[in-house]
């Protein structure tokens, strides 16, 4: 089974007097559009497969870093989701928030960043399962789930069947 990460950077979205942009005030998120790969042309945390040796959180640490040239800290965990493709366990993915960055997120290879406000997150252009738990997670609160996919390799390319889904979860593994 693969273990990967996902990892959302937040931030507060401030008015900006220069430019008249007075939007109420709400929290941004990072998210990419993922340029190849499992979930191209999708949008998605910055997140990836573990390395060899490598913890789930050093791994989100890089993979932002990689993707998008931010460096987090402060990680904090909000989920654990696992993706079943035809009934067996395919990915292992550790969700994290931060509000703990340096630098400008910058494009990439395999991804193009963009601060997104937290309730016009583009759930039509990402997996189908988003949806169900990445509400909660930006609302500051932990999940636990399973979501089930069928039809075949890619992953990407499989059908999303059903799933299971708790929030309010402590973890007793603090990867
Ligand atoms: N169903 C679902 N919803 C949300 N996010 C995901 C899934 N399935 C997934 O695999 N993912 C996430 C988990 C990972 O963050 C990425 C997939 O990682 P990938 O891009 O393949 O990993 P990298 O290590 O960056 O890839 P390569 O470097 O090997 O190209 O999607």
């Amino acid at each position: 089974m693969i273990e990967a990460t996902l990892c959302f950077p937040l931030r507060e979205w401030t008015p900006d007097e220069r430019t008249g942009d007075d939007r109420e005030r709400t929290d941004e998120v990072l998210l990419i559009e993922k340029r190849r790969g499992l979930g191209e042309g999708w949008y998605n945390g910055p997140g990836g497969k573990l390395e060899n040796g490598e913890t789930p959180r050093e791994c989100a640490v890089r993979e932002t870093r990689e993707e998008v040239g931010l460096a987090v800290r402060n990680l904090e965990k909000a989920g654990e989701l696992t993706f079943t493709l035809d009934g067996d366990r395919h990915t292992f993915c550790h969700v994290y928030r931060t509000r703990s960055f340096d630098g400008e997120p910058t494009p990439s290879d395999e991804a193009r960043p963009e601060w997104v406000p937290i309730d016009e997150v583009p759930y039509d252009r990402m997996w189908e399962d988003d949806r169900l738990w990445l509400p909660a997670v930006l609302e500051g609160d932990t999940v636990a789930g399973e979501f089930r996919f069928e039809g075949g390799e890619p992953l990407d390319e499989a059908d999303f069947a059903d799933h299971d889904l708790e929030r309010d979860v402590s973890f007793e593994d603090r990867s």
